[in-house]
């Protein structure tokens, strides 16, 4: 497991709310609402993530729709990078690439645009939770698909009841999985 800054997780763990229920019954949601609103909190997410970036020698930070936009973009700022957005069906214009998966409390299909990267860029790919693992998968499926190789992965958190790491590790293609609060 690769929680390797156990302040860092303490501090962001204890401004993540839980949420039983929702939204539907059964999902315990972890909500970032109020890490978000934490202004020392949030800075200290957005500079690991961006240190992330520089570490793995990334030239691009993405992130996935929504959640991931909050985390990604300042951090990709932070990093001097550019960011590139994954999104839900339908929202990017142009040539897309598409790939449909499963999560918690539903299915849905992720795109990217098919001139996102040059050829061969070097991406750290950003989201806020990592629980069964469909998004990240399909997400690091499209990165490759447009051209990009995945330098690494950092979720905010992870739901260790749930089998995400499992089912995420053929899609990684060696590429580092780090969490930053592991529940
Ligand atoms: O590991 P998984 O089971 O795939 O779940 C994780 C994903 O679920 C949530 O996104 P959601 O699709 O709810 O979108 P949102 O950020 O727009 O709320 C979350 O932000 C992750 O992207
Ligand atoms: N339990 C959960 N809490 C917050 N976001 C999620 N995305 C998928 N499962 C989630």
């Amino acid at each position: 497991m690769t929680v390797s800054d156990p302040a860092l997780a303490e501090l962001l763990n204890s401004r993540i709310r839980d949420v039983p229920d929702y939204p539907k019954p059964g999902v315990l949601f972890k909500d970032i609402a109020p890490l978000l609103a934490d202004a020392e909190a949030f800075a200290a997410l957005v500079d690991a993530l961006a240190s992330r970036a520089k570490a793995h020698g990334a030239t691009k930070v993405v992130g996935l729709e929504a959640r991931g936009f909050v985390l990604a973009a300042p951090a990709a700022y932070a990093a001097g990078l550019g960011f590139v957005p994954i999104r839900k069906k339908g929202k990017l214009p142009g040539e897309v690439y598409g790939r449909s998966y499963e999560l918690e409390y539903g299915s849905a299909t992720l795109e990217v645009q098919c001139d996102a990267f040059e050829p061969g860029e070097k991406v750290l790919v950003v989201d806020d939770v990592l629980a069964t693992g469909g998004t990240l998968s399909a997400s690091l499926d499209l990165v490759r698909q447009a051209g990009a190789e995945p330098a690494g992965v950092v979720v905010l958190m992870e739901l260790g009841f749930l089998p995400g790491r499992d089912r995420l590790t053929e899609h990684l293609g060696g590429a580092p999985l780090e969490t930053l609060v592991l529940v």
